[in-house]
């Protein structure tokens, strides 16, 4: 029989509070019964052919049940969730629930500090956090039990090269554990630098302003510290329906971070767009730290220019001039930023390395190859769903629907006689045989779905 890849170095997605113990509070829809529906067999009316990937899938049940949403339902349900884990905190804070070290003040931390919270158990009869991950009297390293969906093949995760170096740092005996996101405008380096700290490619990157839709997670794990990574679309002035939804989303995953770095490419001058950034993250509870990227880009004079400019625009708790690039001060930066965490347990266990569905990654990664080679309108255009995938001993097959707005954008892509989409093709199977670590078979159809960035049925459809 075909099983789903069971994979290390994923986990299903939680919301800050949850991991963090919190049992966030119901939201508006579910005392009504509203529960996210649950898609049907075949998500998106097509059907019938192939056996959805879901019926494969030997995984903990939440992940099996997340699987049978589309990916709209996906996204709404985390939105739920964290409006929710928000409102707990909040009402954790007003109700003198206990505020972590660092930034994290006023927030409540455990199960017990949340109204309406019951603590749950694990099998050993131990409490365990909302996510099923240990609450923080349970100490450090604990939450690598058996409660981790991870299993035994797929994403492995490379050997990371900050451990070591790290672990001489470690003088003070505390653990840290906590958020902190990129922002910047478009085309800032903010993935290029996620993946860079988290030392696999969870995020893709390419030079066309606006490539990061999704809030994707990558965990940085050190002897002293998890570092969890949200990687976050750029802000920017929306002109479709779909640019609104993604600037809400930044603002949301902005809200509950421990610390923000701003990032600030060295190669440009500062603009209207950073400023409009910096007022913005003013009124968070974050630590705000700047970030100026791509300094191999420029000489010196240039560096200490910018870094000048950078100064004078906020009033920063930092600021790290790297090369994500080169690897210049990233291991500088990823300490910086470790030192603003909260003092916590563990948030995920030791080996993995995102929360993302390996669906969104995948379809990730057949975006980045489409977009390459491509100008004008039409990255904006496109957009993947993988439809299905089948694991047939050692090949993994994967149906995946490539969309874009207008018939001449289908015949852009698909290029004389399929010449384009085939090398689409095999660039993205190289890359989701990196992730996953299994021979691919990849099956992309291009299709036309007008106009769909201003379409709020489309939206949902596509997952946003
Ligand atoms: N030379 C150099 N190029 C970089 C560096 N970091 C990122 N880039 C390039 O800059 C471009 C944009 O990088 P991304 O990481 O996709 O930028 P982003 O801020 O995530 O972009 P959006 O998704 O549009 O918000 C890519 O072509 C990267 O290769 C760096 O340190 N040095």
């Amino acid at each position: 029989m075909a099983d789903q890849p069971e994979k290390r170095g994923q986990a299903p997605k939680k919301t800050p509070a949850a991991l963090r113990g919190q049992a966030p509070k119901k939201t508006p829809a579910a005392p009504r019964g509203q529960a996210p529906k649950k898609a049907p067999a075949a998500p998106r009316g097509q059907a019938t052919k192939k056996a959805p990937a879901a019926q494969h899938a030997q995984v903990p049940k939440k992940a099996a049940d997340e699987r049978h949403l589309t990916a709209g339902e996906r996204n709404e349900l985390r939105r739920q969730e964290r409006r929710a884990a928000r409102r707990a905190a909040e009402q954790g804070a007003e109700q003198g629930g206990r505020s972590r070290g660092g930034s994290g003040a006023g927030r409540a931390s455990t199960a017990s500090g949340t109204p309406n919270a019951p603590r749950r158990s694990g099998s050993d009869g131990k409490p365990t956090g909302k996510a099923g991950l240990p609450t923080s009297s349970q100490g450090r390293g604990a939450a690598s039990a058996d409660s981790s969906p991870r299993t035994g093949k797929g994403v492995s995760p490379k050997k990371h090269r900050h451990k070591a170096a790290s672990a001489a740092k470690r003088d003070d005996g505390v653990y840290r554990a906590g958020f902190a996101c990129f922002v910047g405008r478009p085309n800032a380096g903010k993935s290029t630098l996620t993946n860079a700290i988290v030392g696999q490619k969870i995020a893709i990157t390419s030079n066309k302003p606006q490539t990061t839709r999704h809030v994707i997670r990558g965990i940085l794990h050190r002897p002293d510290a998890q570092l969890v990574l949200v990687d976050t679309p750029g802000l920017h002035r929306p002109r479709t329906l779909l640019g609104e939804r993604l600037n809400d989303l930044v603002r949301e995953v902005w809200s509950e971070t421990d610390v923000i770095g701003v990032c600030f490419p060295a190669d440009e001058p500062i603009g209207r767009g950073d400023r409009f950034i910096s007022s913005e993250i003013s009124e968070l509870k974050a630590k705000v730290i700047a970030v100026v990227t791509k300094v191999d880009l420029v000489d010196p004079a240039t560096l200490a220019q910018r870094l000048l400019d950078v100064s004078e625009l906020y009033d920063f708790a930092e600021i790290v001039p790297v090369s994500a690039v080169s690897g210049h001060q990233v291991e500088t930066l990823t300490d910086v930023m470790v030192k603003y965490l909260p003092e916590s347990p563990q948030l995920y266990p030791d080996d993995v390395l995102t929360d993302e569905p390996e669906q969104v990654l995948i379809a990730e990664l057949i975006r980045e190859a489409a977009l390459e080679g491509v100008r004008d309108e039409l990255p904006h255009s496109i957009a993947v769903m993988v439809e299905e995938m089948l694991v047939e001993g050692n090949l993994t097959r994967i149906y995946a629907d490539l969309y874009v707005e207008r018939d001449s954008q289908k015949s852009i892509v698909i290029g004389t006689r399929g010449a384009r989409l085939k090398e689409v093709g095999s660039r993205a199977r190289t890359e989701i045989e990196n992730l996953i670590g299994r021979r691919v078979y990849l099956d992309l159809h291009v299709r036309v779905a007008k106009e769909w960035q201003r379409d709020p049925k489309q939206l949902r459809k596509l997952g946003f």
